[in-house]
């Protein structure tokens, strides 16, 4: 960050992010909503907005964007109604989106965010339901675009914020709240690089203590959460410099070009759409009943703030690991499923944190794809527990577990590595190593603590690492 922006303005973040919903079909006609098939196969004459034909609601979309917004903590509209978002351009191929204008399903929401341990609440202005536009693919060579309609039609839900948010690392955080709750909800995949989750961000500065906001530009084609925070320090830098040497923003569309690290102007304000937003004259409007509400709140399962407090609070996780294994539902799920098989909560995110994300990282995959079930590792974290092997031999079982999604007792068996714990066997070989090393002996008599380690170690060697250490300690100081 520049010394003018640390020093002189505030930055105000804003958000728009639009989420495909996981139905089965598209949101007016019964086309597939299948991601990965063949171009312009999911296709037909509703989607296509072919003369003549008429849209009918999918009551399943409407009921995802109810349980979207009622977990964004939104007041669900009584009387919701599609609006036509008039505009031009090859991937729609009724030259208007249907959309909603003044009556979404749901306004005057909040999520909570978490940003260098403190927490703060991010309003949600509104949550709008519409559909997807096809997707343009522009040839390298610039001679031409092939467009797919597949995705025409799929539902979307737009999540628009309040600008609440202060710094880039604040939208990040914000993001990747959002994804968790559209994940514990089953709403959809959120995948930014399939486009399931895409986000606009729009920000400005002001001087410290001034009221009224700054002109603002909105950035587009970021492809991952990180992109959008490096495009918002970005543009936040440039911002700061123009103001800061008297200059004036302009209200503008900026397009992130990841390669080049920089945004880019895409059209300005005189170029904006007038949208004609009129009312979907086929569609009727869509009456929402406080019952139905309630049925959809009661399908709404637990959300990664209750979750992450549940690990603070009943299981004494510290509040960094709790955030960490709630961030993805995938791996606070395996974390809960790993407790089936063991009380021990720490060890449980202690492996999971760091020898099973370090190990999936490195092989790029995700939890979901691991081979090494939950059952199997609240085993292991049992055995180290019971003192059946050390934690040392505990990684080298772990690794095999990894790679071969083996029960760790049977890889303790087969490879013998149960912990010796019997004092008659461990006796006879700290005796030898007693005898064999007098100088560490020596060395320990006369005062030098460390020695102690060294003739540990020299029994773990003798062993393989499977004496029990303990007990090497104690046979120790009996003898020396
Ligand atoms: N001065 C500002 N600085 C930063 N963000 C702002 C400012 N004013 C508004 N915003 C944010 O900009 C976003 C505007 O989104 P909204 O969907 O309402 O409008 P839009 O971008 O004009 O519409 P469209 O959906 O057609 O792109 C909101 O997230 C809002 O919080
Ligand atoms: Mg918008
Ligand atoms: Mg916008």
């Amino acid at each position: 960050m520049t010394q003018a922006t640390a020093t002189q303005f505030e930055t105000v973040i804003g958000l728009e992010v639009h989420v495909e919903m996981k139905t089965q079909s598209k949101i007016f006609c019964g086309c597939s909503t299948h991601f990965g098939a063949p171009p312009n196969t999911n296709v037909c004459p509703i989607c296509l907005g072919h003369p003549g034909v008429l849209p009918v609601l999918n009551r399943g979309a409407l009921e995802l964007a109810i349980k979207a917004a009622t977990a964004l903590n939104c007041k669900i509209a009584e009387e919701s109604k599609f609006d036509r978002k008039n505009y031009f351009y090859p991937d729609s191929p009724k030259a208007y989106q249907i959309s909603q204008f003044d009556k979404p399903v749901g306004e005057h929401g909040w999520i909570e965010i978490e940003v260098n341990g403190q927490t703060k609440r991010i309003g949600i202005t509104r949550v709008h339901l519409e559909e997807d536009a096809g997707k343009s693919t522009h040839a390298a060579d610039g001679t031409h675009t092939l467009v797919d309609f597949n995705r025409v039609g799929v539902p979307l839900i737009e999540i628009v914020s309040e600008p609440d948010i202060r710094t880039p690392e604040e939208a990040r955080a914000y993001l990747e709240k959002l994804k968790a709750i559209m994940q514990y909800c089953d709403i959809s995949d959120v995948k930014m690089e399939e486009g399931s989750l895409r986000c606009d961000a729009n920000i400005s500065l002001r001087p410290f203590g001034q009221k009224e906001f700054g002109t603002k530009t909105e950035l587009k084609n970021m492809n991952s959460f990180r992109n959008v925070q490096r495009a918002l320090e970005y543009e936040q830098e440039r911002q700061a410099k123009v103001l800061s040497e008297g200059g004036t923003i302009i209200q503008q569309t900026l397009r992130w070009d990841d390669a080049k690290n920089e945004t880019i102007v895409m059209r300005s304000k005189e170029e904006a759409h007038d949208y004609r937003y009129f009312p979907e004259p086929d569609l009727v409007k869509m009456i929402i009943s406080p019952e139905w509400v309630h049925k959809i709140r009661e399908t709404i399962p637990e959300l990664p703030d209750q979750r992450k407090a549940r690990y603070v609070e009943q299981l004494g996780l510290p509040s960094y690991d709790a955030e960490v294994l709630t961030a993805t539902k995938a791996v606070s799920d395996f974390f809960e499923a790993t407790l089936q098989h063991t009380d021990n909560a720490k060890a449980a995110s202690n492996w999971i944190m760091g020898e099973l994300a370090g190990h999936l990282n490195e092989a790029g995959l995700e939890i979901t794809d691991s081979k090494m079930k939950p059952e199997h590792l609240g085993k292991l974290i049992g055995l180290i527990d019971k003192g059946t092997i050390s934690s040392k031999i505990a990684k080298t079982v772990f690794e095999d577990m990894f790679a071969t999604g083996g029960d760790p007792e049977k890889i303790i068996q087969e490879k013998g590595l149960v912990q010796i714990s019997d004092e008659g066997e461990l006796a006879k070989i700290v005796d030898e190593v007693i005898a064999n090393n007098p100088q560490s002996v020596a060395d320990y008599k006369a005062g030098k603590e460390k020695a102690l380690g060294a003739l540990v170690g020299q029994v773990m060697k003798a062993t393989k690492g499977k004496a029990n250490p303990q007990i090497v300690n104690k046979l120790l100081m009996e003898r020396l």
